[in-house]
């Protein structure tokens, strides 16, 4: 998680704390694919490492989504379980070190996102960014104004040093057979990133 300065820091707009807040650095468009609908590429080089966008969209409680209606564009805000190693985004913090109160503990509770961000009918052009197996956005939760992890905003960031008119994807990070529909059937979607060492299925 990156810390950063909010509105409660005496400091201004202008403070080198404030990364990923104020406006698009790079000229994003969103275009049309052959198989996998709508995406977004930038017109400049994005290096990498810099702040992209932020998916923007409404703040939901994951248990008032409506599952019987589709919406491809809910995202799980999954920072604490990303880094508790359950099941989040990557296991890659499985062998760090946890802060006492990350801890991994057998609370139920914590094991799958409180809240997610609902772009279906407000967002921006973060909705639009496709999955890839093999990325380059990767996902950083960001805490300014507050502190709770489950509130976390989610920026996208650059893996890679990105030339421009290249699409950009991240990993949407789901375990497979893990999509239900609402009779508990699973669901499995079809891949078509392209990457070489691609899952063949979203989900
Ligand atoms: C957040 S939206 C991304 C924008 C979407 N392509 C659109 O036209 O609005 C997520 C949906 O895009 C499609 N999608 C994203 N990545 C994909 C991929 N790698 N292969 C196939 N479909 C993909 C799926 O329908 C998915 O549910």
């Amino acid at each position: 998680v990156v810390f950063e300065c909010g509105l409660n820091c005496v400091c201004g707009p202008d403070c080198v704390n404030r990364t990923s807040q104020g406006e698009l650095k790079y000229r994003l468009e969103v275009f049309r694919t052959p198989k996998k609908g709508w995406a977004v590429r930038s017109w400049d080089y994005i290096p990498s490492g810099a702040p992209v966008c932020e998916y923007v969209g409404e703040l939901m409680k994951t248990d008032d989504i409506d599952t019987a209606t589709e919406n491809n564009y809910i995202f799980d805000i999954d920072c604490l379980q990303t880094m508790k190693g359950l099941d989040g985004r990557e296991r890659r913090m499985r062998d760090v070190s946890l802060p006492t109160y990350l801890e991994r503990d057998d609370k139920t509770s914590d094991s799958v996102p409180e809240f997610c961000i609902d772009a279906g009918s407000t967002g921006n052009v973060a909705r639009f960014i496709n999955h890839s197996c093999q990325p380059n956005l990767f996902v950083q939760c960001v805490l300014s104004t507050h502190h709770d992890i489950k509130l976390a905003r989610v920026m996208l960031v650059a893996a890679d040093n990105i030339p421009p008119l290249k699409e950009l994807s991240y990993d949407y990070g789901y375990a497979l057979d893990s999509v239900m529909d609402p009779d508990g059937r699973i669901r499995q979607m079809t891949c078509y990133c392209g990457a070489p060492g691609c899952r063949k299925r979203l989900f």
